[in-house]
């Protein structure tokens, strides 16, 4: 295995726009937003910028296509950037780029910003037309509700979970997003929900409801990435640094074959298992302070807990209800609110989840702020669980 990028690449800022519907503002607001804040965090003028790499997913229209909506909505100054898309992981190819070519030497200082206009876009809900279909990515009669629902069933017929005992810890999954959430001005949805509300929620694909579900939501983040060495030369300490930095993509095998039960992400156990190696951590239930997860939906967060082996296999049910996860748990997870409540702006998610575990690494996350983590962990995953990329990432103070 290749040595990878652990400590070779340092956050040198990051800056994060207001999420929600932001009908007031456009994309270019959003990204102007989200740049002007890590540019005054990282401490440099735009010509210290050497390259730059775009998320965007689903806008083309209100967004536009390529590199140029960002280098013309910053007037970066002449340098390339770089349109990637990966689905919801968008954010993170764009982090790997703008990381992987600092570690690589080609760049001093990136930037990988992400940015999704979804409200003026319909997403989300009922089934909407998909465009340029290509057969194996045809999700006949689906949204991603339904496609994550089935993850429920394919669990709980796999564990023998009672059908009240999932929902139940489903729903301590969101309650805890929401009161974390409730606590973070940035986030879309900015309020406490009772188990009970959650409970009797309107069905949106059975066993989820509308609490069950992430936020449709406008937004952008942006992170600027460095070696270690040039931070310190600008002037910063305390440094966040890379531990690693996963991708994996379907490759059709969970599909083509009966060896895949539904129950799990096959992408997530082997970006994770990758992820720790090039991390060198041998025991993350202990050496993991906290984690952002793609909680797309409250039942993915839960499978997640397995995936990332931050619970036995089947066990997740049980770790939730006790509140392993919980802001004062063993392994606090979405202390800014997650997808659920911060809301997933596709192609922003990714530096989104990463602006949490640099706030919460720098002790600057405010009422939210945990007690001394070390080491953070976010797990992007975009596409459906039988077709998908899943990025695991793990950041840290350098020398953690
Ligand atoms: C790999 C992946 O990431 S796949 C995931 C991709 N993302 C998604 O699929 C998004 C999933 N979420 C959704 O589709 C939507 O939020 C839905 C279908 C659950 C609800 O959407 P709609 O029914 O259109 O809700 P609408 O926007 O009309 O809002 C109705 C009310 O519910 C609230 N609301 C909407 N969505 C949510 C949510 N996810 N959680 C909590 N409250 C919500 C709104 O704030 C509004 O409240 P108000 O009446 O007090 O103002």
């Amino acid at each position: 295995m290749a040595a990878g990028i652990r400590d070779k690449v340092a956050i040198l800022g990051m800056g994060c726009s207001k999420f929600g519907e932001r009908w007031d503002a456009s994309p270019e607001d959003l990204m102007v937003e989200a740049y002007n804040e890590a540019m005054a965090d990282a401490g440099i003028v735009p010509e210290q910028l050497d390259a730059a790499w775009f998320s965007t997913h689903m806008d083309d229209v209100g967004t536009g296509r390529g590199g140029t909506p960002m280098g013309i909505a910053l007037r970066l100054p002449d340098i390339g950037v770089t349109r990637v898309e990966n689905f919801c992981a968008g954010g993170s190819e764009a982090i790997r780029a703008a990381a992987y070519a600092v570690a690589a030497g080609a760049c001093d200082i990136a930037i990988a910003l992400g940015v999704e206009k979804l409200k003026d876009t319909g997403y989300g809900g009922l089934p909407v037309a998909t465009v340029g279909t290509y057969i194996p990515q045809w999700y006949p009669n689906a949204v991603a509700p339904a496609n994550f629902a089935q993850l429920a069933s394919a669990y709980r017929s796999k564990h023998g979970v009672d059908a009240a005992l999932l929902k139940r810890a489903i729903a301590h999954v969101s309650v805890k997003s929401h009161a974390n959430g409730a606590k973070n001005p940035k986030a879309h949805f900015q309020k406490a929900v009772s188990e009970e509300t959650v409970l009797h929620a309107p069905i949106i694909a059975e066993p989820l409801g509308l609490f069950d579900c992430a936020g449709v939501s406008d937004g952008a983040a942006a992170v600027i990435v460095t070696t270690p060495e040039i931070a310190r030369r600008l002037g910063k300490r305390d440094l966040v640094t890379f531990k690693a930095l996963q991708i994996v993509t379907s490759n059709g095998w969970e599909l083509q074959s009966n060896q895949w039960d539904g129950s799990y992400v096959h992408t997530a156990r082997v970006a994770a298992r990758r992820a720790y190696a090039e991390a060198g951590i041998t025991k993350p239930r202990e050496q993991v302070s906290m984690t952002e997860v793609h909680d797309c939906f409250s039942i993915t967060e839960l499978v997640t807990m397995e995936d990332l082996g931050l619970s036995d296999v089947g066990g997740a049910v049980h770790d939730v209800l006790d509140g392993v996860f919980d802001a004062d748990g063993r392994i606090p997870c979405q202390i800014d609110g997650g997808l659920k409540c911060f809301g997933h702006p596709i192609g922003a998610s990714g530096i989104r989840m990463l602006y949490e575990m640099y706030l919460q690494l720098q002790g600057r996350a405010g009422p939210r702020q945990l007690s001394n983590p070390t080491i953070g962990l976010t797990h992007n995953l975009g596409g459906q669980p039988s077709q998908n990329v899943c990025s695991v990432s793990i950041v840290g103070l350098e020398g953690a």
